[in-house]
């Protein structure tokens, strides 16, 4: 027997779509899904399993939405160096073509520390231009981080790891470097493949996904899913756990929690101070999602969106041009552009002040001001929401690594019914997310594939 607890109104966590009522649909969470690899496969194969694939709104590597991407540095857009041209030539706002720090990096020693900052790794095999501007703003642009204090051992493993087995990132990407999870593609896997994805979404918008799992549950009547059920406090009991909801309490011979960190921090008996300190170690930042609309086709160039570097605006993380990958979501009457504008992150308090004292018209301000700076959109947006969503990335400062290893032995030898899943742990993409339950089931029955 399952039970799944939920705290809030709604399933799906950040993932989290408004469907207007004239068909458009704005995402205030995550807006797409990379199909590629195990974890990705692994999605798309619970996608078929729910029987959405009509729902399926795929961005190939050919759009230019996979193609173009760009940088704000010094007041202006540049397009992030892609393809052959973009390696061997000079491509502002960089001084030197790409292919010089390639070639070098070959011949960089290996690194001695057990972790690094991502921003330190970067610097020391390609050089401080590229950690400066590409992976400070890949590090905002992913986890809404700064890239001196996450760790690149558990924010990029494959980076991590293409060092330490094969000495070079560039002889890692080509010869590969680690294990990966087994998982067999479906059909549906498979076309994404063969049709070269980049990502996708769905077509009423990703939070349709827990919405198609909770009602295949439901109608499968093997899964008993409680709404609006905070759990309050764990007790360890001889026969598992006692979990204590606001109105009752729950028997449960094992818990997955997918709760965040600090959530099963405060649930957990005071006797696991080890394991408490540890979650509460974790700490995760907050992001102000503004979604606008303008009438008409206003972008200046056509791509993803932009990543702004801490350098060029601490508090401004990115825009998203969501119109362009994904057209799909605009009203059906019209044309129309929707962008969606991020900021705070790991700024936020040091930008914004706290979350409880921000108001939404300062954040929208804020958003349309930058899009008029960086774009040249004059025109005021004709649709406009603001989602300040707390705490909603976490971030795997350095010895994350150590953290999760230390609490898994601690259960471990503790014998505690207990796993660990969610974006706490071991990435923070939805397909790592779904693996990580994935994962924790098949532990827990003992199966595998
Ligand atoms: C703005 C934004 C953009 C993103 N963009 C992308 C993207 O483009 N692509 C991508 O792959 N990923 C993206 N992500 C990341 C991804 O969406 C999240 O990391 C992932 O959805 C987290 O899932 P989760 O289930 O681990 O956590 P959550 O979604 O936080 O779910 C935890 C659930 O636990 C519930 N809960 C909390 N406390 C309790 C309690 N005491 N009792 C019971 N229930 C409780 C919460 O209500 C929530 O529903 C984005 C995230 C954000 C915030
Ligand atoms: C500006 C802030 C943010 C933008 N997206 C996110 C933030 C914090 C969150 C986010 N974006 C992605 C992921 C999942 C990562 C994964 O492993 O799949 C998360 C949690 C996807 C993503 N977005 C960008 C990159 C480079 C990636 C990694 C995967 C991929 O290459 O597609 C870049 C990017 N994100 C944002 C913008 C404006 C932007 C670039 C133009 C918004």
């Amino acid at each position: 027997q399952v039970i799944l607890l939920e705290s809030s109104a709604r399933y799906g966590g950040w993932l989290w779509s408004t469907r207007r009522s004239d068909g458009a649909v704005f995402e205030h969470g995550p807006r797409g899904i990379r199909p590629a690899g195990p974890v990705g496969w692994n999605t798309l194969n619970i996608v078929a399993d729910l029987g959405l694939e009509n729902e399926i709104l795929p961005v190939t590597y050919s759009h230019v939405a996979s193609k173009n991407r760009y940088l704000y540095v010094n007041d202006q857009l540049h397009k992030m160096p892609s393809g052959i041209g973009g390696v061997v030539w000079t491509v502002p706002p960089f001084s030197r073509p790409l292919l010089l720090s390639i070639a070098k990096e070959i011949l960089v020693k290996k690194g001695t520390e057990e972790d690094e900052s991502v921003h330190s790794f970067v610097s020391r095999r390609l050089g401080k231009e590229l950690a400066d501007i590409a992976i400070d703003s890949l590090c905002r642009g992913v986890f809404a981080g700064d890239s001196r204090k996450l760790s690149v051992r558990s924010c990029f493993p494959f980076l991590y790891n293409a060092e330490q087995h094969r000495g070079s990132l560039v002889l890692g990407m080509l010869l590969g470097s680690g294990p990966t999870p087994n998982v067999i593609p479906g059909p549906l896997a498979q076309r994404s493949r063969t049709e070269s994805w980049a990502q996708w979404s769905l077509r009423r918008g990703l939070e349709s996904l827990p919405q198609a799992i909770t009602d295949f549950l439901a109608q499968s009547g093997r899964v008993e899913l409680h709404r609006d059920a905070t759990v309050k406090q764990l007790c360890l009991s001889a026969s598992g756990w006692e979990i204590h909801l606001e109105d009752g309490v729950i028997s449960a011979d094992h818990i997955i929690s997918a709760l965040p960190a600090k959530a099963l921090s405060s649930a957990l008996p005071s006797s696991f101070q080890h394991l408490i300190q540890q979650l509460q170690d974790i700490s995760t930042v907050t992001v102000a999602v503004v979604n606008l609309e303008y009438e008409g086709s206003i972008l200046p160039v056509m791509g993803f969106g932009h990543l702004v570097p801490s350098s060029e605006d601490r508090g401004l993380l990115g825009v998203v041009y969501d119109s362009v990958p994904f057209p799909q979501h605009n009203a059906p009457n019209g044309e129309s552009t929707r962008l969606t504008v991020m900021m705070g992150g790991a700024w936020f308090q040091e930008v914004f002040g706290t979350p409880e004292t921000i108001t939404e018209e300062c954040l929208l301000a804020t958003a349309t001001e930058a899009v008029q700076r960086h774009l040249g959109v004059t025109a005021s947006p004709c649709w406009s929401r603001v989602a300040l969503q707390k705490d909603c990335i976490p971030q795997y400062h350095l010895g994350h690594w150590q953290r999760v290893e230390s609490m898994r032995s601690y259960i471990k030898k503790n014998l505690l019914p207990l796993s660990l899943a969610g974006s706490c742990y071991d990435g923070v993409s939805v397909n790592d997310v779904i693996i990580s339950g994935r994962t924790a089931a098949e532990g827990l029955l003992g199966t595998g594939v």
